[in-house]
């Protein structure tokens, strides 16, 4: 077996190095948009995926050789470490997280319990050292980020508006401070244990807190986004945060102590740059254009490489995760069209 040089362009692009080609992955490159995945599926409950650390890191594996980006993330979910702290999680296909016993109260808040990465989630890290046996580009762990967490966990599933998660925090603002301090704890302890492990990056995902405006960010977000950051930092791992249309909110991210922020669509790189954010940026291709003629794929993915390469720190990425129907193909094609980019003189 010849063994590939390893690939760090991920990592130099996070770090704002120079880098000869953009990097690029894809939110949700492992899914159901793969043949291989849905046979794997069919014969294991999501979580069952994640708990055989041979099949985490083969699903992990598969869009790394089948598509050719510059990273890996590891196969699991925003949910998976909440299982063992007592919430009843399921991954129902075609839905996403149906949570049986919803958190209502402060009581339901101090049934939680505290997560010991090592005990709990063992298959995790294992997973983790596998694949950095196996794999010729960095590995990304991640994790959600408290308020996507507690939307899931108050709501007892996806939900449109997120009503029940800001009236909790607007009326029961103890419980609310206290479920925020348990799972920044969490996800502080899982990162690490991740970091430790070998995940060369992390993500943290906060795909659900546009819902807030800019000052309730401020107040009931921020100080444990902060915290979270703070504590990871002295790793020296990079650290991305993600949110879907959270355009409103670019001014409170840049003042996180973290090194890539991931936009949607609804916001360019260059309003972005505009805005001042000097950091890293990850983004922006709306995954819908997957579907869409290769002409107008193309256009637009040229159209976000000529704005994310007029300075260094920029990583090609969808505004939000593939979707089922995208196609292998696709995905190949536009892959192979950004790491031959050029920009123009
Ligand atoms: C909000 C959120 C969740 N999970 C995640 C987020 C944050 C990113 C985002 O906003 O999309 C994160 C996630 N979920 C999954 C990954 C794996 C790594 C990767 O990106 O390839 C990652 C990073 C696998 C998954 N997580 C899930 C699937 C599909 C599960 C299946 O096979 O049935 C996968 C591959 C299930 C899931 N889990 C969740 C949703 C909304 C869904 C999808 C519902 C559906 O489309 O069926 C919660």
């Amino acid at each position: 077996m010849t063994v590939k040089a390893f690939n760090d362009t991920f990592l130099r692009a996070c770090r704002q190095e120079t880098t000869d080609h953009v990097p690029v992955w894809y939110m949700r490159q492992a899914g159901r948009y793969q043949p291989e995945y849905r046979a794997i599926r069919a014969k294991h409950t999501f979580f069952e995926m994640n708990y055989i650390p041979e099949v985490c890191a083969e699903v992990t594996r598969l869009p790394v050789e089948q598509l050719g980006v510059d990273a890996a993330i590891l196969f699991a979910d925003i949910m998976t470490p909440l299982k063992p702290i007592g919430v009843d999680v399921n991954i129902e296909s075609g839905i996403g997280p149906v949570i049986a016993n919803p958190v209502q109260s402060m009581d339901d808040v101090n049934r939680l319990g505290e997560l010991d990465p090592d005990t709990h989630v063992p298959y995790i890290m294992e997973a983790i050292k596998i694949l950095r046996q196996q794999l010729s580009v960095p590995l990304i762990g991640f994790a959600g980020a408290p308020f996507t967490l507690a939307s899931y966990i108050i709501e007892g599933g996806p939900s449109k508006h997120y009503h029940k998660t800001k009236a909790f925090m607007y009326t029961q603002p103890q419980a609310w401070d206290k479920l925020m301090e348990k799972l920044g704890t969490l996800t502080i302890n899982y990162l690490k244990a991740q970091i430790a492990a070998g995940a060369q990056a992390v993500q943290i995902f906060d795909s659900w807190v546009g819902a807030l405006n800019d000052e309730d960010y401020r107040n009931y977000i921020a100080p444990v986004m902060t915290r979270i950051l703070q504590e990871v930092k002295p790793t020296g791992v990079p650290t991305i945060y993600f949110g879907v249309g959270c355009g409103h909110l670019l001014d409170e991210w840049n003042k996180l102590p973290v090194d890539v922020l991931g936009l949607d669509w609804r916001t360019t790189i260059t309003t972005a740059r505009e805005m001042g954010i000097t950091k890293t940026l990850q983004g922006n291709l709306d995954p819908t254009l997957l579907l869409a003629p290769w002409e107008k794929l193309e256009s637009k993915a040229k159209e976000i490489l000529d704005e994310g390469t007029k300075q260094p720190g920029f990583i090609f990425n969808l505004g939000h995760g593939v979707f089922p129907d995208a196609k292998v193909e696709t995905l190949q094609k536009l892959t192979r069209f950004i790491h031959s980019y050029r920009r123009d003189a």
